[in-house]
């Protein structure tokens, strides 16, 4: 568990972690101790001088206050562990999920990390804090009581230390039937989380459709099976909890009924057997809670496992030697890319001079949104290259590649702040008077009007208070402000009503002007404005030029232009 918590967390924690576990674990042997002192004072008090006690009785008050202050140090010690190792792994988590490819961050991800990282964090804190010193104590403190026995007699230790395998078969058996029980439970509590936002986000579509009662169900068939799991999980701790407490009742009979035996026999006194049963008594409690502890440890154990994995996710390798793009041509040569099993890309080349428009057009799932997102190494090709200004991505430095590519795809996220806060996030040292130049080359200005408070109004978290296509102004405006060489555009005017249309297009207009551009696109508008159409359709690049050629080539490109000019899709 500890090798865990600092593979998790790093080894630079692993001296004060020592430190800390040496520190309780003397702790607990002093406590060991202090209850073996009883022996020498149970002795004297039943023997022929019952005065002869006060010496231990002043040496037990001596150790009480030493243990007093070694259990308060060891306590503080484990709690500013655990909170610079909670420091430490905010720091280390944010560090690791930042070099994480952008590919990596799919919706359900987000989610499950989130989710993991708040609790994975707080399991991590609570070990260090609040478990590991009742764990070693309820260790080690019996097995102290255990060697004071065996020096006192061989024969009673002896049976409290056929204990010690027992208990430790019982927390592996429980550990093992807890793990995969677990494992579900925690599935089923990510798929009830997941419905429970699906059920919360979809009310508009489920009340249009009437559909609420049938999504209820199946939130609360998901609700139930939390709770089916949650029984089990319990359940399967049972036999383990109930096997700790039969084991420490036997051993304690066993020891009355051996001390009882070797007074009878006259090995031993009354008052020794008395002063075993005692310890035998002080042992019971702490071996007890080893069931409670050692399941909330293996709890903290799994979200730190679900931690391990995300961090060992290897993020894209950057050059050991990068080498600078010459230039802002873009250049596909035989990629290939595949999703899981599923082949996206398949021998994929074109080319793109510096400059020049390129429009990306297909069907639905051809790879369109794909190729974008290789160019800006989202992902890293199966086979082929990917090359800007004839470098392959994978050789540039991601924050050289970053600055030469400008994004505005279909989703905007804007953060709760004013709209120039937004805007400036595409280059955070632009000077007021640029950013208000793009905002309003993208015509921001007329949202910003609209809106009460003007230039210092909030636009609300995920930009709640903008329509989609004032958002997506927001997006043209950061990418203007970035001024980068190639822009990718990934079919931005969809959906819009026509004066959103008509800002979002001058917007664009003024972003691709002598730029390098790679553009998804469903209108034939804005495909008419490229130097160059690719039509992909299964990952593959079935026609390609320019856009009056493949028209009257009379292909799959006429075809797809044929459809979407129908009156009831045409724009
Ligand atoms: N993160 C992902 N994980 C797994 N498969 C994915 C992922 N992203 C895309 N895909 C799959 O890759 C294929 C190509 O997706 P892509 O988004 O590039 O298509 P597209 O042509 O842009 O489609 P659309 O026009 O509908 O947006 C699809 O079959 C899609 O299901």
């Amino acid at each position: 568990m500890i090798r865990m918590l600092l593979r998790v967390l790093g080894h630079e924690y692993a001296k004060p972690m020592r430190r800390t576990v040496a520190m309780m674990t003397a702790t607990a042997i002093l406590e060991g101790l202090l209850y073996a002192l009883l022996v020498p004072v149970l002795q004297a008090l039943f023997g022929s001088t019952p005065a002869d006690a006060w010496p231990w009785l002043i040496a037990f008050g001596a150790g009480v206050v030493v243990y007093a202050v070694m259990r308060y140090v060891s306590d503080l010690s484990g709690m500013r562990v655990g909170t610079t190792m909670l420091r430490g792994m905010y720091h280390r988590l944010g560090d690791h999920l930042a070099r994480l490819p952008i590919g990596w961050y799919t919706e359900a991800r987000v989610g499950e990390v989130s989710m993991m990282a708040s609790r994975g964090l707080l399991a991590a804190l609570g070990v260090a804090a609040h478990l590991l010193a009742p764990f070693i104590n309820a260790l080690v403190t019996p097995l102290t009581i255990v060697v004071v026995m065996l020096v006192f007699n061989w024969q009673l230790g002896l049976a409290a230390l056929i204990a010690a395998p027992v208990v430790a078969l019982i927390q592996v058996w429980t550990a093992r039937s807890m793990a995969t029980t677990d494992a579900e439970r925690h599935e089923r509590d990510n798929e009830a989380s997941a419905r429970v936002i699906e059920y919360l986000q979809a009310q508009p579509v489920l009340r249009a459709g009437g559909r609420t009662g049938e999504r209820f169900e199946l939130l609360d068939d998901s609700l139930q099976e939390v709770e089916r799991t949650s029984r089990r999980t319990v359940l399967s701790t049972l036999p383990g909890a109930v096997g700790l407490t039969l084991t420490v009742q036997a051993i304690f009979t066993a020891l009355l009924v051996l001390g009882t035996y070797l007074a009878l026999g006259g090995n031993i006194g009354v008052a020794e057997v008395l002063t075993i049963l005692v310890l035998a008594a002080r042992c019971a409690d702490p071996l007890l809670s080893l069931s409670d502890i050692g399941g909330k440890l293996r709890g903290a154990r799994s979200e730190l496992d679900r931690l391990d994995t995300v961090l060992r996710t290897q993020p894209l390798p950057e050059p050991s030697d990068p080498v600078r793009p010459e230039g802002n041509d873009l250049e596909f040569d035989s990629v290939a890319f595949k999703h899981g099993d599923r082949v996206v890309m398949d021998g994929v080349s074109l080319s793109v001079p510096s400059g020049q428009r390129l429009a990306v057009v297909g069907p639905s799932g051809a790879g369109k949104s794909t190729l974008l997102q290789l160019v800006a190494r989202f992902y890293d090709v199966d086979a082929g290259a990917v090359r800007v200004g004839g470098v392959d991505v994978r050789s540039i430095d991601t924050e050289v590649l970053m600055s030469q590519i400008a994004i505005v795809f279909q989703n905007v996220y804007l953060f709760d702040g004013t709209i120039e806060e937004n805007v400036r996030l595409g280059r955070p040292d632009a000077s007021d008077e640029e950013v208000r130049a793009a905002a309003s080359a993208a015509r921001l200005d007329e949202v910003v009007e609209r809106l009460p408070g003007g230039w210092a109004a909030d636009v609300g978290e995920g930009g709640a208070l903008l329509s989609g296509g004032e958002r997506q102004r927001v997006s043209i405006a950061r990418a203007l402000l970035k001024n980068a060489p190639i822009v990718l555009l990934d079919e931005v005017t969809s959906a819009l009503d026509p004066v959103n249309e008509a800002a979002v297009h001058e917007g664009i207009e003024r972003l691709m002007a002598g730029r390098t551009v790679v553009m998804v696109a469903h209108r034939m508008r804005t495909v008419q404005r490229a130097d160059r159409v690719v039509f992909l359709d299964d990952g593959k690049v079935v026609e390609e030029g320019s856009h009056d050629e493949l028209l009257r080539r009379g292909g799959r490109y006429a075809d797809f232009w044929n459809i979407a000019m129908t009156p009831a899709s045409s724009e």
